[in-house]
């Protein structure tokens, strides 16, 4: 009988093969991966040989399903989300995997049977760090709420071989180290080196008749190279769909010239090779502001040319006519990073598939819908005419043909505004001629959404508001959400324990709202002592890590009070260490001040040719040097920097923290993620009103969230007015004791010139006002002080955090995108 086996018989024949989930089946299998992959005995394995025999061992028995589910989704033509964002912040992967597939606590039995420590073990893994912060965390966390809800999607980026730096602390400073995550190999991605797509650069167009005498174009480019696709499989919680991310990497179509070679000219033998691999060697380190380096572009049209590519391929391989992509595909362009899949989708379907432009481009539109992540005018992508004509001659056309056609809707629309004409157009034309990337992509795209309900507000009123007047349809509100498995779970497994007893089940890991019901215990004293104690463990193992990491000895009594996020001005890091001053000075000026101990933890990297970023960085570990060496205050007040802020620390941090700092400048963070993850893990909030803050504290309850300063409407009132920091400095004499203490050399060795840059700009610039929430913001710090005091008051708090947040789940958000906004229903694929 050799009929293709059937799904459901796969598992069960393959049950005394390699995916079994019984702890005899997993240590068998361990051993066996130890051995057969690595090659070694358990007596000579070394931790990394460990890890990856786990790896191993874990990845089978995702391969079973992704299989299944790829099976599947071929076979039934299901429609797919394509999502495709530059980066994905994946994280550490076999912890998530173990959570996800149900076997983690097996697996921490079947280790410790073979006298070894899972822990320790999943310590070992290098995270994959192939994004920058909030949008790439976002795409990852999408991906595996994509999967849990079964919704058949790929992830679409690229392989960056070094990640985000590796960030060091020397003598106070940010040192960047490469990240060389794949030095010890990668078992939870699959080479697929038959999946390879030419990417052309370069050259000319030309103009040809084809066969029926049809005016068509083809590129000459006078640069190819190959995208070679590397899948790793995503697998959602408690389910057997897995999804697929396919990150592409560049090779040269050629690797070796042996013609050059022959004739000695070794460096060019190499050249094409080394040329091409350029492309997808580094990501570039920057949260915010755009780079607008070639290599960037370069970049972008890579993975998006490969990814649109590869829709097409799987189109004629599964439905086969293209005119139905549009049914069988939806693709989100997470930010404007892809936002030339616009143009790259229309030159394929009309110079590789001769279509028409008035079908390529009804199909093209209904595929594309685009999230724009931020306001900030620095971020928005803009690429000049003459970069783009060299590098991109086709695509500038297409461009050009867009915009001609676009504007003409605007002058029909609204006759004789030129002024708007020129607003809207896809190209700049002041100064040096730029293509408005963000313009391609509202144009190029049927649904427009912002990832707060503020920002997208904003959105609508200021960043796009002509496009809102011309198409009010096409904006759209879906608020962030970050996945609960690992961000809880994986995270936080002593809270996910005392949670799911309390509940009676741990159905609320995949239906977040169901944590409400915990609000019925919030004040039960059994409860609150087992809740203080699962917060005072976390702050232990991170009080030991830290202390290891920085020699920084935090004492777990004291409150966590934590900010970890990128290092930007709009974030204010700033506003938080003038805090922290006006705590010392207190302490100084009265050491028995009776003030809450407090531990003040910060995280985050800067980007590397971002100095002011750099230089706050250095003001908060030169004041944590000063401080907790002064026997008058580090009995009440310790800093510490944490180093290398990423997901794997920041699974260590968001258990931790007994108050989480959200203190933007109101109208400037977009949504945040970060506040999302310290309230699901208890943390109280001090913030302002800005991004999905303003949606935290109405799910929480405004008696829950300490709230303090301007909002948006009075930031840009106050602006308007004209905002003149120094009369504030001059007004607040402990402002300015605490700016002044700053100058005056303590915190540098006497260095009065050091911080001198920061110091100027706040009060004569002051471009995210920190000034002017000061007061507020210290005002608001004595209110926690005092409602910390309160032990039980604070727990009960805490307890309603987390009980109110099931909305901040990214499953919720994923559902929003799929039912308004990409019309996918769930497709189940079975063994789950
Ligand atoms: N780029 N970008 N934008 C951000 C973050 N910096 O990555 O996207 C994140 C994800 O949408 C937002 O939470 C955050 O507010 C916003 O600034």
């Amino acid at each position: 009988m050799n009929q293709e086996p059937s799904p459901a018989s796969f598992d069960q024949e393959r049950e005394h093969t390699r995916t079994g989930m019984s702890k005899a089946s997993l240590k068998r299998d361990f051993l066996d991966n130890l051995f057969y992959i690595q090659g070694r005995f358990r007596e000579v394995a070394t931790p990394h040989d460990l890890y990856m025999a786990a790896a191993y061992t874990t990845r089978d028995r995702l391969l079973a399903r992704w299989v299944k589910s790829a099976q599947d989704f071929k076979t039934t033509h299901a429609r797919t989300v394509c999502y495709l964002s530059a980066e994905f912040l994946l994280g550490p992967h076999l912890a998530n995997n173990l959570v996800n597939l149900g076997i983690a606590e097996t697996s921490t039995e079947a280790a410790e049977e073979l006298d070894l420590d899972l822990n320790a073990i999943i310590e070992e893994e290098e995270e994959p760090g192939l994004g920058n912060g909030g949008l790439g965390r976002l795409a990852a966390c999408f991906m595996d709420s994509l999967s849990t809800l079964q919704i058949p999607s790929i992830g679409y980026g690229i392989r960056y071989e070094f990640g985000i730096f590796d960030q060091m602390i020397e003598n106070g400073w940010q040192v960047e180290k490469s990240d060389t995550w794949l030095r010890n190999g990668n078992p939870w991605e699959i080479p697929r080196p038959k999946i390879r797509f030419p990417v052309m650069y370069g050259g000319h167009t030309e103009q040809y008749r084809d066969h029926d005498g049809r005016p068509r174009t083809r590129w000459v480019p006078d640069l190819v190279i190959d995208g070679v696709a590397y899948d790793t499989p995503i697998l959602g919680y408690g389910v057997g769909n897995v999804n697929l991310l396919r990150l592409w990497k560049a090779e040269a179509s050629e690797s070796f010239d042996f013609q050059a070679f022959n004739v000695g000219d070794y460096y060019g033998a190499v050249h094409a090779k080394i040329e091409a691999e350029t492309i997808s060697k580094v990501l570039y380190p920057n949260d915010e502001p755009e780079a607008g380096k070639e290599l960037r572009l370069k970049q972008q049209f890579f993975f998006v040319s490969c990814s649109v590519q590869d829709m097409i391929r799987l189109q004629f391989n599964t439905v086969g006519p293209l005119e139905t992509l549009a049914d069988k595909f939806v693709a989100q362009l997470n930010d404007t990073h892809p936002a030339l899949a616009v143009a790259e989708l229309m030159r394929l379907l009309m110079d590789e598939h001769d279509m028409e432009w008035d079908q390529a481009w009804d199909i093209t539109h209904r595929v594309f819908c685009y999230t724009n992540h931020t306001l900030l005018p620095e971020a928005l992508e803009t690429w000049s005419v003459s970069l783009f004509e060299r590098l991109l001659p086709r695509h500038l056309e297409i461009v050009y043909a867009i915009n001609q056609r676009f504007l003409d809707q605007v002058r029909v629309r609204f006759l004789g505004d030129e002024d708007r004409v020129r607003r809207m157009s896809l190209i700049a034309e002041d100064g040096e001629r730029r293509v408005r990337m963000a313009h391609l992509a509202v144009v190029g795209s049927r649904a427009v959404n912002g990832v707060a309900e503020l920002h997208s507000e904003l959105v609508k009123t200021t960043l796009f508001r002509d496009f809102h007047e011309l198409w009010p349809d096409r904006f759209h509100n879906v608020t962030n959400g970050v996945t609960p498995r690992r961000f809880m779970v994986v995270a936080n497994p002593r809270l996910t324990r005392l949670i799911t007893e309390t509940c009676g089940s741990d159905a609320w890991i995949r239906d977040l709202d169901r944590l409400r019901e915990l609000e019925a215990h919030a004040t039960d004293p059994g409860l609150h002592e087992r809740w203080h104690e699962v917060k005072i463990a976390a702050k232990r193992d991170l009080s030991a890590w830290l202390k290891h990491r920085t020699g920084v000895l935090l004492d777990p009594e004291a409150m966590f009070d934590v900010q970890a996020k990128r290092i930007h001005e709009y974030k204010r890091q700033h506003l938080n260490v003038l805090h922290i001053v006006r705590c010392y000075q207190r302490i100084k000026q009265n050491p028995n001040h009776d003030m809450v101990p407090r531990a003040f933890v910060f995280g985050g990297k800067a980007a590397p040719g971002y100095f002011m970023a750099k230089l706050i960085i250095k003001l908060i570990n030169a004041i944590a040097e000063v401080v907790n060496k002064d026997p008058q205050v580090n009995g009440f007040i310790r800093v510490v920097f944490m180093p290398d802020f990423n997901v794997k620390n920041g699974q260590r941090l968001y258990p931790a923290a007994n108050l989480s700092e959200q203190i933007s400048l109101a109208g400037k963070e977009a949504s945040g993620t970060g506040n999302m993850k310290f309230s699901m893990n208890g943390a109280l909030t001090i913030g302002t009103l800005d991004g999905a803050n303003v949606e935290i504290r109405e799910e929480v309850g405004a008696e829950n969230f300490f709230l303090f300063g301007m909002s948006a409407e009075e930031v840009n009132r106050r602006q308007h007015q004209g905002y003149r920091p120094w009369e504030l400095y001059r007004g607040d004499p402990e402002l300015r004791s605490d700016i002044d203490l700053i100058n005056s050399g303590l915190f540098s060795h006497g260095d009065t010139q050091l911080f001198r840059p920061l110091t100027d700009q706040l009060v004569n610039q002051d471009p995210f006002m920190v000034l002017a929430d000061y007061r507020a913001y210290l005002t608001c710090h004595d209110h926690v002080a005092e409602v910390y005091r309160d032990h039980h008051r604070w727990t009960r708090m805490s307890i309603l955090n987390v009980a109110r947040m099931g909305k901040f789940s990214s499953d919720r958000a994923i559902r929003e995108y799929a039912e308004r906004i990409w019309q996918v229903e769930p497709h189940p694929v079975g063994g789950g």
